[in-house]
Formats: C-alpha cells, sequence, structure tokens
C-alpha cells in the first residue's frame, strides 16, 4: 500500500488557498456530511470538544472520499497525545497554545521518529495501515503537517522564531484567545485585535511560513485572506447549527 498524500500540506507549501471548516460537534455523522460539503480541510476538534481517540478514529474515517483532509486538533503540546493521534491516523495536528520556538521543536518532535523526534514507533497502527505502507518510516514525515496554534500577545511577539523552526508548516493565529490575551475578551472581531492579526499573518508569510486563521464572518474571511491567510476556517458546525436552530423556532415561536 501507498503512504497517502498530505493534499493540504502540498497545497499550502504550493500557495494554494486551503478552505476549511471547524467540526466542534464530535460526530462521524456530521463530519461525514462537512467532509462531502466541498471544503478543503476539516479541523476535527478535541481541544474545546467533549472528543476522545476513538470518536478521532472514526471522524477519520468519516471523510474518506470527501473533498477535505482532516486535521486534528490535540487539546495541548503533549507528546503522548499526538503519538496516538497520529497512529490512528491523522496526518495533520494543530497543536495549541505554542508560546516559543522551543514549544514548537518539542511539537514538531513529537511527529518524528528518533533520530529526528520522540515519537514512539507502532509497527501494525492504522497510520501504517496495520503495517501494509511498508516505507512509512522512511516517507511519513514528508505528508506529515505539523501547524501550532500562536494566540497570545507573547507567541506574536515570537512569531518569526517560531516561523523558523524546521517542521513547522504552518501557524494558525486563535482570534478568540489572542482578543483575551489582549484584553478583549470575547470580541475577537475588535478593530484592535483584527489590526493585530492582519499583522501578524504578514509577519507569518514575511518569515516564509504559512498563516491560518479561523473566521464567523464573510467579510473578515475575505480580509484576512487578503493579508494572506492561506489556511482559512470560515465556520463553526455547532455555531452554524444552533443559529439555524434558533432562527427557525423563532419563525414559529416569536
Ligand atoms: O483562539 C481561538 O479562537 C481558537 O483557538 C479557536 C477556538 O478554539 C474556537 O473558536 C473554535 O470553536
Amino acid at each position: 500500500m501507498q503512504l497517502p498524500k498530505n493534499s493540504f500540506k502540498h497545497a499550502i507549501h504550493a500557495g494554494r488557498q486551503q478552505i476549511g471548516f471547524w467540526c466542534a460537534i464530535p460526530s462521524n455523522y456530521t463530519t461525514e456530511i462537512l467532509a462531502t460539503a466541498g471544503f478543503d480541510w476539516l479541523l476535527l476538534d478535541t481541544e474545546h470538544a467533549p472528543n476522545e481517540l476513538p470518536n478521532v478514529h472514526s471522524q477519520l474515517q468519516s471523510v474518506v472520499g470527501g473533498t477535505a483532509h482532516p486535521i486534528v486538533r490535540v487539546p495541548w503540546n503533549d507528546s503522548v497525545t499526538l503519538k496516538r493521534v497520529l497512529d490512528v491516523g491523522a496526518q495533520s495536528v494543530l497543536i495549541p497554545m505554542v508560546q516559543s520556538a522551543e514549544e514548537a521543536r518539542a511539537a514538531v518532535a513529537a511527529t518524528r521518529y528518533p533520530p529526528h523526534g520522540i515519537r514512539g514507533y507502532a509497527s501494525a497502527s492504522r497510520a501504517t495501515q496495520f503495517g501494509r505502507i511498508a516505507d512509512y518510516c522512511t516517507h511519513y514525515a514528508d505528508e506529515m503537517c505539523v501547524l501550532v496554534q500562536v494566540e497570545t500577545i507573547e507567541a506574536l511577539e515570537k512569531v518569526e522564531e517560531i516561523a523558523a523552526v524546521p517542521g513547522v508548516d504552518g501557524i494558525f493565529i486563535g482570534p478568540g484567545d489572542l482578543s483575551a490575551s489582549m484584553g478583549y475578551l470575547h470580541q475577537p472581531a475588535h478593530p484592535e485585535v483584527v489590526a493585530v492579526i492582519e499583522q501578524g499573518i504578514g509577519r507569518i508569510r514575511a518569515a516564509g511560513n504559512r498563516a491560518g486563521i479561523l473566521v464567523g464572518d464573510h467579510a473578515l474571511g475575505q480580509r484576512y485572506i487578503a493579508a494572506g491567510s492561506i489556511f482559512t476556517a470560515v465556520g463553526v458546525d455547532a455555531a452554524v447549527f444552533a443559529r439555524t436552530a434558533d432562527g427557525i423556532a423563532r419563525q414559529y415561536k416569536a
């Protein structure tokens, strides 16, 4: 068997915009619906969603055949969690709250086998198609995509150093946590936050790395894409479901 190509990684390295959607609902059923909606990538969240590894496994199965490449967000920059998520077949990971180049190096090391890192070896994991991908250990890193989240003002100050860490394929600016760190909790679209995000995207690009963001609003999405965001999540399933349900209920219950 062949190691699957990571369409998302190759696209962002080639400068092709990747439009994504955030799966906060921990369900293989909703993930399957979204995987065939036309997005380029889906974020399977285990940081802020009640989601565990067996369910991530079924979400990864549910996207096969769709258009969207799955990216798993781990709850923390933790080598054990990353090892388990990679073993179950994730080729792309998003790692929250990376505050320095040292933490970014630790994140990359957790995804690489020795001598390049500390990932533990498993002979028959789903990642290797149960041992059927004969050259997995030779080529896995070519198809591995490591995205780190920069989401505080302190981390943004060091973004060039983080961007220079080998193996960091992209830097996602977390607008919610960044706004909180700026004193604007729950105001990710505050003009000062938006200005800092636009500058951050520009600095990541200027440093030769790739920037990503999450927006809940089309105009802001266009603005960040214009600023240089190359992987852009444009909605969150739980929020879309809640707002749509609220609207339908209001039509009858107002
Ligand atoms: O800081 C942020 O913003 C993020 O990291 C995204 C959030 O976790 C959230 O808005 C996704 O629902």
